[in-house]
C-alpha cells in the first residue's frame, strides 16, 4: 500500500487560514501488518531520532486504526519523505492526511477525500493547508461546524512555482504568536479585498493582476522580520519576473508564481542571489492525497 501527499504553500499573501495551493514535492508512505512495529525514513528526516519513534503520523494512525478497528497490530512503515519540516511548505498536512488516509487504508475501509479532510482538521484548525493537501491544485476553504467547505481549481502546466527554502526551520506554533492581537477595520477591508480579487484571479486564469492582489497586512511583515532577508528575496523574486511572492505558510520558504518560460531564469537569478537557502523549481500539484492499493 503506497500513500502520498504533496507539499502545500498556504496563505498566498492576503488569504491568511484560507487559500493555499499544492505543488509537486511530495511525502510517500508505504507500509504493511508486521510482527513488530518499525519506522524508517528515507529523506527529509532521516538523521532526526525524534522520528522514528512515536511521531506525529505514528500517533495518529494508531488513533484511527484503533478506533477503526478495535483492535492492535504492528505495521512496518517506510516513509520516502520530500517536503522540508517547518519551512512553510505543509510538512505537518501532508504526515497528518498520509496518516489518516493511510489508517483507513489499513483497516480495509474506503472513505472519500471530503472526509478525510474534515478527520484532518481535528489536528490543524485552519484548512489552508490541509485542502490543498488532500484535494490538489488552488482551493479557498472556510471551517463551518468542524467541516471545512472549499472550492477547487485545476492550476495549468504553463504556470510553475518557484520557492526559496532558507536554512532556518520555522514552526508555525511559533509564527503564530507572531502575530498582531488585532487589526483595524482598515486593514481587515484590505486583506479581505485582496483575498477575494486573488481568487477571482485564480479562477479567472488572470495572472498578471497577483503581484497587487497579493499583498497583505495580516501577517507577513511580522513575520518577515524573524528572516529579513525574506524581504530581499521577494525583492529580486519580483525584479526578475515572478507573477505573484508570498511567505509559503508560516514561513521560512518564499513561494512565487512564474510563467514556465521564465522560471529557470528566474530561479537562477534567486540561486545565485542566496547561495545558502535551497531553491527548487516545482510544478503544481493537481491531484493532491493519491492511494495506490
Ligand atoms: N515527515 C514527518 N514525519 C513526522 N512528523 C513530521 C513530519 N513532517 C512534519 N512533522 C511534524 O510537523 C511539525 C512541523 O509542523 P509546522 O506546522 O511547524 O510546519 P509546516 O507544516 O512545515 O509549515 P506550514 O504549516 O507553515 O506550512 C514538525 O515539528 C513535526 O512534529
Ligand atoms: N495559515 C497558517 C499556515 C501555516 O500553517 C498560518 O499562517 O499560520
Amino acid at each position: 500500500m503506497t500513500i502520498s501527499v504533496p507539499a502545500t504553500s498556504a496563505n498566498l499573501g492576503p488569504g491568511f487560514d484560507s487559500l493555499g495551493l499544492a505543488v509537486d514535492l511530495r511525502n510517500i508512505v508505504e507500509f504493511h501488518q508486521s510482527k513488530f512495529f518499525s519506522v524508517c525514513i528515507k529523506g527529509e528526516g532521516e538523521n532526526n531520532p525524534r522520528l522514528k519513534g512515536n511521531n506525529l503520523f505514528v500517533s495518529i494512525f494508531n488513533e484511527h486504526y484503533d478506533r477503526l478497528t478495535k483492535k492492535k497490530q504492528n505495521f512496518k512503515f517506510t516513509f520516502y519523505n520530500q517536503i522540508p519540516m517547518s519551512r512553510g511548505l505543509g510538512s505537518s498536512s501532508a504526515v497528518i492526511v498520509s496518516a489518516i488516509a493511510s489508517a483507513h487504508e489499513a483497516a480495509g475501509i474506503r472513505v472519500s477525500k471530503r472526509r478525510i479532510l474534515n478527520h484532518a482538521l481535528v489536528y490543524e484548525s485552519h484548512p489552508d493547508n490541509i485542502t490543498p493537501a488532500v484535494m490538489g491544485g488552488f482551493n479557498a476553504a472556510t471551517v463551518e461546524k468542524n467541516k471545512v467547505f472549499s472550492q477547487k481549481k485545476h492550476l495549468p502546466n504553463y504556470i510553475k512555482a518557484v520557492v526559496v527554502i532558507p536554512n532556518k526551520p520555522i514552526s508555525t506554533a511559533k509564527a503564530r504568536t507572531l502575530l498582531p492581537k488585532s487589526y483595524s477595520k482598515e486593514n481587515a477591508i484590505y486583506n479581505l479585498s485582496h483575498t477575494a480579487l486573488s481568487v477571482a484571479a485564480f479562477f479567472n486564469e488572470d495572472w498578471e493582476i497577483l503581484k497587487l492582489a497579493s499583498q497583505d497586512r495580516f501577517h507577513q511583515k511580522a513575520r518577515m522580520k524573524a528572516l529579513p532577508e525574506l524581504f530581499n528575496v521577494q525583492k529580486i523574486a519580483y525584479e526578475s519576473g515572478a507573477l505573484m511572492s508570498t511567505l509559503s505558510g508560516s514561513g521560512s520558504t518564499f513561494f512565487s508564481m512564474v510563467y514556465d518560460e521564465d522560471s529557470a531564469v528566474i530561479a537562477s537569478k534567486l540561486k545565485q542571489k542566496f547561495p545558502d537557502f535551497i531553491v527548487k523549481e516545482l510544478d503544481f500539484d493537481n491531484d493532491g492525497l493519491i492511494i495506490e492499493r
